[in-house]
Parts: C-alpha cells; sequence; structure tokens
C-alpha cells in the first residue's frame, strides 16, 4: 500500500482555541492554504467541536476565560477518544515553570506569543505528518499483508471491547471460525502462489458477507479466519454461513482433489446468548474450534453452530 504524506495532509484538520478573533484569523490564514482549519472561541466549544468531529492536532491558547487552556487539556486527555490528538499549547509566558506544565500537562510542543509564524507552520507541519505516520503504522500492524483484511493482534484488540459491548447492551454475540478445506491438497496441485490467490478472494467474499458495521472479520492464521458478530443470534450466524457458502459455491474455484470439485470452507461458531458473553477471547476461540472441528468430522462444506 502506497502513503503519500502530501496526499493526507490536504485532508488532515487542526482545531485553534483562542478567545481572541484575532489570533483566530491570523493563524486560520497561515495554515488554511495547507489544512481544513475550523476554531473556537471558548474552552467549552472547542470540547464540543472535538467530540463532534475529533481534528488531528490542536492549537490551545492557555489564558482563556472560564475554562482555560490547561482545564480543556485536561477534558482531552480524559476521554479514551480524545486523548491521542496531539496538542500544542500557545502561550505568552515563557518561564520555567509554565514549560514544565505544559509538558507535564501532556502536551506535544508550545508556540510563544506573539506568534512567529513560519515557526507556527513549521511546527504544525512537523506535527501533523508525525501523528499521520503513527497513524499509518498502527493501521498496518492491525492488517494481514496478503489479504488487507484485520489481522490476529487486531483481533485480540477488538474482541474485549466487542464482547465487553455486547455485555453491557444484553445483546447476543457469535464467534465465527472458517477453515478452507484440503487446503494442503490445493497449495500442492495449484501451487503457493494460487492458494495465495485463493486466500485473497475467500477474504473479499467474508468482507461482502458482512454487512453490518459492527460486524467484523479477520484473517487468524494460514488458511483460518475468524468472524465476530455483535447482536446476531443463532439464526442471524446461519444467514452468515449460507451467504458465505452462496459466495464460494459462485465463485466456483476448481478444487480437483477435493471431493467437492471447487474450493469450500468449514466453519465452526459459538452464540451466546443475550449479556452472557466471556470477555476472554482464548476460551472462545477454544469453543469455535470445537464446533469447526465437528464441521470437519462430518463432511467438510459445511457450519456447526452451537449456542452456549
Ligand atoms: N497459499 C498459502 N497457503 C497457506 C498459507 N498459510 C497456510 N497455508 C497452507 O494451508 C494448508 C493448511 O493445511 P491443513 O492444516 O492440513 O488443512 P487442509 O489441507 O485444509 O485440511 P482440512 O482443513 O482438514 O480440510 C497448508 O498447506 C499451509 O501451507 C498462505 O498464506 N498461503
Amino acid at each position: 500500500m502506497q502513503y503519500d504524506i502530501e496526499d493526507r495532509s490536504q485532508q488532515a484538520s487542526i482545531l485553534l482555541v483562542d478567545d481572541e478573533l484575532l489570533n483566530r484569523e491570523l493563524m486560520s490564514g497561515c495554515l488554511s492554504a495547507d489544512f481544513t482549519v475550523y476554531s473556537a472561541a471558548s474552552g467549552a466549544e472547542a470540547l464540543r467541536l472535538a467530540e463532534q468531529n475529533p481534528p488531528d492536532l490542536i492549537l490551545l491558547d492557555i489564558m482563556m476565560p472560564d475554562m482555560d487552556g490547561w482545564e480543556v487539556c485536561a477534558k482531552l486527555k480524559d476521554s479514551p477518544i480524545l486523548r491521542h490528538i496531539p496538542i500544542i499549547f500557545i502561550t505568552s509566558r515563557n518561564d520555567d515553570e509554565t514549560q514544565i506544565q505544559c509538558w507535564n500537562a501532556g502536551c506535544v510542543d508550545f508556540i510563544n506569543k506573539p506568534i512567529n509564524f513560519v515557526t507556527l507552520e513549521h511546527r504544525v507541519k512537523t506535527h501533523i505528518s508525525l501523528k499521520l505516520k503513527t497513524e499509518f503504522l498502527i493501521s498496518m500492524s492491525m492488517r494481514d499483508g496478503l489479504t488487507g483484511i484485520a489481522n490476529r493482534p487486531a483481533l485480540d484488540k477488538d474482541y474485549t471491547w466487542i464482547a465487553g459491548y455486547c455485555r453491557r447492551k444484553h445483546s447476543s454475540m457469535a464467534v465465527l471460525m472458517l477453515d478452507l478445506d484440503y487446503f494442503k491438497k490445493y497449495n500442492d496441485a495449484y501451487g503457493h502462489l494460487a492458494g495465495d490467490d485463493v486466500l485473497i478472494a475467500v477474504a473479499q467474499v467474508l468482507q461482502q458477507a458482512l454487512q453490518r458495521a459492527s460486524d467484523k472479520v479477520y484473517r487468524y492464521g494460514g488458511e483460518e479466519f475468524v468472524l465476530l458478530l455483535a447482536d446476531t443470534d443463532e439464526q442471524g450466524c446461519q444467514v452468515v454461513i449460507d451467504k458465505i457458502n452462496n459466495q464460494l459455491s459462485r465463485l466456483a474455484i476448481a478444487h480437483a482433489y477435493s471431493p467437492h470439485q471447487r474450493v469450500t470452507c468449514s466453519i465452526g461458531g459459538i452464540v451466546y446468548p443475550k449479556g452472557a458473553i466471556t470477555t476472554e477471547l482464548r476460551s472462545s476461540l477454544s469453543l469455535a474450534d470445537e464446533a469447526l472441528y465437528e464441521a470437519k468430522a462430518m463432511g467438510r462444506n459445511i457450519g456447526v453452530i452451537k449456542q452456549i
């Protein structure tokens, strides 16, 4: 995947927070050619705007009436969604104590007033570039290199919050494990690269079969995939399994060494009843794996779902 920092910078957004209109206008004039800039005249407005539309960077004045920059910063750092947004303080004070206070508050940098606009522009570009590159690296580390879908570390990360969410919402949840049938024979007969193409095609089928935003698919290992389906019962699982099988049968990838003469998969899954979900991924996978084992033993190309 190619990454172009220039392209992404154009879309990067900056929230300016300053109670003085002139400061906001001058900073906006300096930055709006390169970034999407929006501004707030108070701490309360800044928090509201940041929640509605989290920016990539916040330029935060310290001395403001009602809520000062320190308090805004503390509230941002308290929010699980907003805490990672880099903050640059804008301050007219340059004493040691203020500088230490800025760093302790969790800013990435600070700029002194009167503002040197060349410095402002360069500092902002540096921090936006760092933020975008970090985001890109994090997203890459959560993707499977071959198929482009989420990988096992992403599953580890997502499972806890999806299971916790379903438990709190008192909804059901399904964990499915999918394994291609006779895939070793496929690789042996058609070659490893052809096998890779099958994995890519199957990953696409799985993504298409999952229609809700909360449905997630991961490449778990070699030819194994895991699906997390929030708010899904046994009947819902069956609908998903049927869609996957129909789509695979429509693709009709020839496999002369399978009794089905085409690439098929077996699926094992478990459904947790409303609210009774374990937040331990390991035990969910081990139960789904048992169901998958049964599906394989029953002749493959079949789904076995168990209600827990
Ligand atoms: N092409 C390709 N093959 C892979 C990849 N990862 C794992 N495999 C292959 O997947 C095959 C899995 O073989 P087995 O675990 O014996 O399973 P199987 O042949 O599908 O048999 P059943 O699951 O019992 O139907 C092995 O040949 C692995 O080399 C990959 O990234 N690309």
